[in-house]
């Protein structure tokens, strides 16, 4: 059904969101008779940038009237919002509770429902959530001939194989839906998405339900005030996935598991479990799916789907927490209808995921580095466990290059000094990205973490600076085997100051540049 100004309101009545309806100084709780009304809107919007002539206006977050100067001009047709505008425009107002919740479901219906045309698969979990969306959708693409779209955190892709950057980890939910809209009539039948704790709490999938849901792991993250003001609010966000969704594919081995397998009890929902055992437990458990580590070579897993026997596999992604990435994507996809003796289960063989885990060396000077978006407690931990278990045996001087982001997840610069103070040689503390907090500050206040009197640490704010001195010397000292780890940015192209994104090389490209130059 076209979205009309009788229909927006009437949807939005039905979901209890629409407080009145406002035109030429009369408010009422029903549209007027008048035909304008059942003119569909050519264009749906929260940005007054983009009002073009029939165009219908969500006002949601910090919202200000100064923006809608003008637009009757331009033929605004409606607008959305939690208060009266009619000051400042001539246009009908739908008056609401919840302006993004009234986005979402607007967005839905302007874009004619696209969700009910997908396999529709959300990704959750503080951990994970790029890296299994991309070996998900390499699944379900090997499955379906290259129909499965993805929105990550790294790239969006609405075709099955072209990649474009994204901006948030969940879209905006207009976003969303427009992308969804895209992608079916690409001819894409599955849609693999990662959704943050912000994406519930700010309503951008209000509305939306998710034909799986996969809950990774949680532990502590994302805390401050811009984001949640606590671990329960970080979890209750991220739990309303269940909730929202028809089935449940969870990590058997995630914390607060009881209460993840109640909130599925109380949604009615099915719930597949998977989880990863070391060499000795084989694969008895009655998961759905059970990676085991194959004792044979560090580098293989058996897979066990329902008992079924699925063979052996070996990811080009390093890490064991890798292992149960791959594990949750074969249990997303096998319950997204792949069989579970496909072949497409192979696919997460050839997966790559930009800026994780990637492994340069140069082994004329015994340097390794890895550069990879742990950012975390749990990821550094995981990222220094994986260099414990593959190259423990040289015994590495360890210098990890670090930042953390200014503003938020404050949390982070104590829990990255604490996962890594008693098991590397060198910190050097460095630029991530910032909104208003100043580089040196988020610099300062990691070093005042540092309690361990045996660990260099240093400051050096410049990006490329630290890498280019670890690196160098890393390579200037040939008789020691050295291991750099360059954390949180990953592949990313920008470095975020004072809220302006500034171009950046990229640690990929730099560290690859710096192990390739000449020696002196
Ligand atoms: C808190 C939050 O969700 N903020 C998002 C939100 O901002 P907002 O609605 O407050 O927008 P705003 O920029 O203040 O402007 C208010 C409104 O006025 C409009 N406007 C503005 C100017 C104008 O002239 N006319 C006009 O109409 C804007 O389009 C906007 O709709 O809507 C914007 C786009 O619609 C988002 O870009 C922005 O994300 C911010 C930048 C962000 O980075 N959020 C982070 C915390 C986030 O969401 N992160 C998670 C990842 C977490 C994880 O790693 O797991 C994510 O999902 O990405
Ligand atoms: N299952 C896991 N358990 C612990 N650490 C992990 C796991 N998977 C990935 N990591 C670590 O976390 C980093 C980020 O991985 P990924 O981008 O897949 O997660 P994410 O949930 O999307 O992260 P973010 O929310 O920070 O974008 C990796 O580079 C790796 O160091």
């Amino acid at each position: 059904m076209p979205l009309t100004l009788r229909t927006a309101a009437r949807l939005l009545s039905d979901h209890g969101l629409l407080r009145e309806v406002i035109h030429d100084d009369r408010w009422m709780m029903q549209v007027p008779d008048d035909p304008a009304a059942d003119v569909p809107f050519s264009a749906i919007t929260y940005d007054t940038r983009t009002v073009d002539g029939g165009s219908l206006l969500v006002c949601k977050g910090r919202f200000r009237p100064e923006y809608l100067d003008g637009l009757d001009g331009r033929g605004l047709a409606a607008y959305v919002a939690d208060t009266d505008y009619s000051a400042v425009v001539d246009a009908p107002g739908l008056i609401v509770d919840d302006p993004r919740k009234a986005l979402s479901l607007l967005s839905a219906e302007f874009y004619g429902r696209p969700q009910d045309e997908l396999t529709v698969i959300g990704i959750t979990g503080t951990k994970g959530k790029t890296t299994t969306a991309y070996l998900t959708q390499a699944i379900l693409n090997a499955h379906s001939g290259g129909r499965c779209a993805l929105f990550s955190s790294v790239d969006n892709c609405l075709d099955g194989h072209t990649y474009e950057e994204s901006d948030l980890t969940t879209p905006e939910s207009l976003d969303a839906f427009r992308m969804m809209r895209q992608a079916a009539d690409n001819g894409m039948r599955y849609l693999v998405m990662e959704v943050s704790s912000q994406a519930y709490k700010v309503h951008r999938v209000h509305g939306l339900t998710f034909d799986i849901g996969a809950f990774l792991n949680i532990s502590p993250d994302h805390i401050s005030p811009i984001e949640h003001p606590t671990f329960e609010d970080y979890l209750h966000c991220k739990r309303q996935l269940i909730t929202n969704s028809k089935t449940l594919v969870v990590n058997a081995d995630c914390d607060h598991m009881q209460l993840l397998r109640q909130d599925a009890a109380h949604a009615g929902i099915p719930v597949v479990d998977f989880s990863v055992h070391g060499p000795d437990d084989g694969c008895k458990t009655a998961h759905a799916i059970t990676a085991t580590a194959d004792g044979s070579d560090p580098d293989d897993f058996r897979v066990a789907i329902r008992n079924h026997d699925a063979g052996t596999f070996r990811l080009r992604l390093p890490g064991d927490f890798n292992i149960a990435n791959a594990a949750a994507a074969m249990a997303i996809a096998t319950a997204a209808g792949a069989p579970a003796d496909s072949p497409a289960l192979h696919a997460v063989e050839t997966v790559t995921v930009p800026g994780r885990m990637e492994v340069l060396a140069d082994p004329d000077t015994r340097t390794w580095a890895i550069v990879d978006y742990a950012h975390n407690f749990a990821s550094v931990a995981a990222l220094l466990d994986f260099v414990d278990s593959r190259y423990g045996a040289d015994q590495p001087y360890i210098t990890l290059v670090t930042g953390a982001a200014g503003n938020k997840a404050i949390g982070r610069r104590r829990e990255i000094v604490e996962a890594a103070q008693h098991r590397i040689g060198r910190f050097v503390f460095t630029a991530e990205d910032t909104d208003t907090e100043p580089y040196e500050d988020i610099c300062n206040d990691m070093l005042r973490h540092v309690t361990n009197p045996d660990v260099d640490a240093r400051i050096v704010v410049d990006r490329v600076t630290a890498l280019t001195e670890a690196i160098r010397d890393a390579r200037g000292n040939p008789e020691r085997w050295d291991m750099v780890l360059v954390i949180g940015k990953g592949h990313e192209r920008w470095i975020k100051d004072r809220n302006r994104h500034m171009p950046y090389e990229g640690d990929d490209k730099v560290v690859s540049r710096l192990l390739s130059e000449p020696l002196e």
